[in-house]
């Protein structure tokens, strides 16, 4: 019962193997001059024994010193088939293994960029990363090398013991009944390297994750003199990879020592018989040349195929794990009839309605970010939203740009539902200025253009311009030019955050959204930025998460936001002598105005 479970169970990994093919199938012109090569290069290693014979049997013991010039003549030509056929085979071979695992990294990227935020909370980036890179790698090499092996090597077992037959029958039984030895250890150790591949390929995603986040965090690690400790959190992490890594070796090296150990006795076993039928006169000493010849190529054919059968169990976890990534479907989809025609800006309607909206983060269900919401924005409006952290400012702007969906309620753009349009028409129609500006490590006009890729140089300028930072930017080593480093780490804050607005000058959505930065910069910088985005909120509808007085005074409607809820809106004066959160914000939070 439990052995034919474990059966299926391999049946299974292996079949997550077949999906596989439909990355392989646009190669398949390629595959086949591989297999083509392939052939040759069996069928000439499968003659070489017969030349074995030939040359004994014909060359040193009929004693003809032509005849063995000729039999050494026709090796060195099957020798130079054999070479290429190899290269055939083992250039195509690995063409297809780079080709393809190529196409499936692209496959598996294309596929996570368009999924929902939440599956990104969900799963580590690291994890997704290992699998992009790791995975993909890992079937590179058994598409290109383990899987060619064992091609190779089953035709060669094939040939071989076709041709041990035609060689000697006796001698062949003596090597079959001998099969069922190498089987019994290559099942059972070869059950025992899958599992721990897959728990040794989830070690290292483990590692890199864990590296990943302390590189990015590296100034904080510093700052509290936490290198030691991480030194030896990491050396725990990458002990772990190397213990599951060891039991894995281990097992392999078991496996593979077997095999060899017991195919060579068997053979050992055959020289033994066919000594004795030599020395008795019947069989030719060529025969059993040939003989010994083709029994080391079967030897060798079932040692490969057991060691590349734990490949092909790794491969198989690897397929598997690639294959659920690309199964995943985005919650937030397109749908399926659009009606991005119909939008049509009148200023009767208003930009943005939400009607009744509640949600709650995947993660937590239990929780309302957002409760009963309900608001009407209209064209050409700034509107300030404020409340204490925590209170659903900024998951109010997540479900503007769709990046989740509420679980009641409509939200309207122009008076069409944001599920009716289409994800790029609602985004492009969007800029969101985050709190934390987040910047591309590559040069600033790349960081820049980013919000029109479309956009000429001049364009770029001129924005960098409105934004009021045309200035530091020239001052930089390279210019426009200049790498930012990592997450823009070059830059001070206030630059980082112009470069930013220069982005979403240069989208010109027709909606924006602006997380006001909290973190105070000096007052030039500060009048630059804020100079910059009073540039950038003219003739546009703008939503802004407030933190200054004087935003709020600009606004519009304030709108007071608490627990998830809009518990007033108004103006400044309305609120202030109505609403005692807002008295109360107004007194701590705006109280550096
Ligand atoms: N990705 C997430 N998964 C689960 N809960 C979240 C997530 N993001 C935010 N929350 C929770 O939702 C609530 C609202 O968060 P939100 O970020 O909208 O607050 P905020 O008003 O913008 O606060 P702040 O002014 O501090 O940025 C908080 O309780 C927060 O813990």
């Amino acid at each position: 019962m439990s052995n034919s479970k474990t059966e299926q169970k391999d049946k299974a990994a292996f079949s997550s193997l077949i999906p596989i093919f439909q990355f392989i199938k646009p190669y398949k012109w390629v595959v086949f001059s591989a297999l083509m090569a392939l052939l040759v290069t069996a069928g000439v290693n499968l003659s070489l024994g017969q030349g074995v014979k030939f040359v004994i049997d014909h060359g040193f013991i009929a004693g003809s010193q032509e005849q063995l010039k000729q039999a050494v003549l026709v090796l060195i030509g099957l020798i130079s088939l054999l070479a290429i056929g190899t290269f055939s085979r083992f250039y195509l071979m690995s063409w297809i293994g780079e080709r393809v695992s190529n196409d499936i990294r692209k496959a598996v990227f294309n596929r996570i960029v368009t999924l929902h935020p939440s599956y990104f909370e969900e799963n580590r980036s690291g994890e997704l990363m290992s699998r992009l890179t790791t995975d993909t790698t890992l079937l590179q090499s058994i598409i290109g090398s383990s899987f060619s092996m064992a091609l190779r090597s089953v035709l060669m077992l094939v040939g071989g013991l076709a041709m041990l037959l035609f060689t000697n029958l006796k001698l062949t039984l003596v090597v079959v009944a001998c099969v069922p030895l190498v089987l019994v250890p290559m099942m059972v150790f070869g059950k025992k390297v899958r599992k721990l591949a897959s728990s040794s390929q989830d070690a290292i995603a483990d590692i890199s994750t864990y590296a990943g986040e302390i590189i990015q965090n590296i100034k904080v690690v510093q700052s509290y003199s936490h290198e030691q400790r991480e030194q030896h959190a990491f050396a725990l992490e990458t002990e772990k990879a190397f213990a599951v890594a060891k039991s894995r070796i281990k097992q392999r090296s078991f496996l593979i020592a077997a095999v060899i150990f017991l195919t060579f006795s068997a053979i050992s076993v055959m020289l033994w018989v066919g000594g004795s039928d030599v020395l008795a006169g019947t069989m030719s000493g060529g025969e059993l040349g040939a003989f010994v010849f083709y029994a080391i190529m079967v030897a060798m054919s079932v040692a490969t195929v057991a060691e590349v059968y734990g490949e092909l169990q790794r491969a198989a976890g690897a397929a598997a794990r690639l294959l659920e990534l690309l199964a995943v479907k985005s919650e937030i989809v397109n749908p399926d009839q659009p009606l991005d025609e119909k939008l049509h800006p009148k200023p009767d309607i208003a930009a943005i309605e939400l009607n009744n909206i509640t949600f709650n983060y995947p993660s937590r269900p239990d929780v309302s970010a957002l409760k009963n919401v309900s608001l009407t924005i209209k064209q050409g409006q700034t509107v300030a939203i404020v409340g204490p952290s925590g209170a659903g400012k900024t998951t109010l702007f997540e479900l503007l740009q769709r990046f989740y969906d509420p679980a009641t309620g409509a939200i309207e753009f122009h008076g069409i539902d944001i599920k009716d349009l289409s994800l790029n028409r609602l985004r492009n129609s969007m800029g969101m200025v985050a709190q934390n500006p987040i910047l591309f490590s590559s040069d600033v006009m790349h960081n820049i253009r980013y919000g029109n890729p479309d956009a000429t140089d001049e364009q770029v300028y001129a924005a960098a311009k409105h934004a009021h930072a045309d200035e530091f930017i020239a001052q930089l080593p390279n210019g426009y030019e200049s790498f930012l480093g990592e997450q823009g780490v070059r830059l001070s804050g206030g630059q980082k955050q112009r470069i930013v607005l220069a982005r979403a000058i240069l989208k010109d959505p027709k909606i924006l959204l602006l997380d006001e930065a909290t973190s105070a910069l000096d007052a030039q910088s500060e009048h630059h930025v804020q100079a910059a985005l009073e540039h950038l909120m003219q003739n546009r509808t703008t939503l802004i998460i407030a933190h200054r007085l004087a935003t709020v005074k600009h606004a519009d409607v304030i709108v007071v936001m608490e627990h998830g809820e809009i518990i007033a809106t108004g103006t400044h004066q309305q609120l202030l002598t109505s609403n005692p959160l807002y008295q109360k914000l107004c007194e701590l939070q705006f109280n550096r105005d």
